[in-house]
């Protein structure tokens, strides 16, 4: 999907302003940033349930979503909902296509009884299984895991992270829990003001944020000139701030063997939360 130069206003306030990006099927993305910031917008663009804009997305075939809280009725049941869902569709629904995923989240069980008696959590994710009904290519997820306990959003997000690849779906979900975007995308866009700020590739593999103070600038020279551990992300006369991969005791030993003696060393494992806090100015944006 591309989603290009999008701009959207209510009245005089600029919501999105001139915003592209692109996502592939099979593709979990993050979209991160403080309240207000467009992203519930920019979903619903994309969902088509927002019109009047500029810009164009383009390949949006068949997109699924769940934007704000799903609509559902108290008096029926769960199974009534799929059911009545996958006939607007122009499907019928064949409960068993859907167990595995409906006893993942564990919904196979409560099926039977009426949404009013459901807590918010189950409602979210009978929300996403709606939202899937229509065999998307593409799934729009707004804040997903809201209202559920720890345990219940690491069971969802894991069933989408399988779904994303067994039905080559690509995923859009908004979160303010970061620790949650960061266990199932591969990819986190920062948005501020209606643009995107940044853009973070998630890794498998632990990242270190290192910083190395050395006494004089011949020394710090001389590490920058045989260093080969990874991103120099800043420097300044003494000191050099990288991003690695190399584990601290092995850079201590490089340091050794170079003959040169370090001052002051600090390290941080690299997460979603700390690079987000470095770049969009952490808590104050309330993410
Ligand atoms: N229907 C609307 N009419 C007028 N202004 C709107 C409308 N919907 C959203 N806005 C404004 O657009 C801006 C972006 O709102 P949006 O809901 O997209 O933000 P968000 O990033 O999803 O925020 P949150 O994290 O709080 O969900 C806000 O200033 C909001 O007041």
């Amino acid at each position: 999907m591309i989603i290009d130069s999008i701009t959207k206003k209510y009245k005089q306030q600029v919501v999105l302003n001139g915003l592209s990006f692109d996502f592939k099927q099979g593709e979990i993305i993050g979209l991160v940033g403080k309240n207000g910031a467009g992203k519930s917008t920019l979903m619903k663009i994309i969902a088509q349930t927002v019109q009047n804009f500029d810009g164009s997305i383009k390949e949006t075939q068949n997109v699924g979503y769940l934007i704000e809280e799903p609509k559902l009725f108290g008096k029926k049941t769960g199974l009534a909902h799929l059911n009545y869902f996958s006939a607007i569709y122009g499907n019928k629904f064949h409960r068993n296509e859907y167990e595995e995923l409906l006893k993942g989240l564990q919904l196979s069980g409560v099926l039977n009884r009426k949404v009013r008696e459901y807590s918010l959590g189950m409602k979210q994710k009978l929300g996403i299984v709606i939202s899937l009904l229509n065999n998307p290519s593409y799934v729009i997820l707004d804040e997903p895991t809201n209202g559920m306990d720890i345990e219940t959003s690491i069971e969802v997000l894991q069933q989408l992270k399988k779904m994303a690849k067994e039905r080559n779906i690509g995923i859009l979900i908004s979160s303010h829990k970061l620790e949650d975007i960061e266990s199932v995308c591969s990819r986190v866009l920062f948005l501020e003001d209606g643009v995107i700020q940044e853009e973070q590739q998630v890794s498998d593999q632990n990242h270190y944020l290192v910083k190395l103070v050395f006494d004089t600038p011949t020394e710090l020279a001389t590490f920058q000139k045989h260093q080969e551990f990874g991103t120099i992300l800043r420097s300044s006369d003494t000191s050099v701030e990288l991003e690695t991969t190399t584990n601290t005791a092995d850079v201590f030993q490089f340091v050794n063997k170079l003959g040169i003696r370090l001052n002051d060393f600090t390290t941080e494992k690299k997460t979603l939360r700390n690079v987000y806090m470095n770049k969009m100015g952490g808590a104050k944006h309330g993410a």
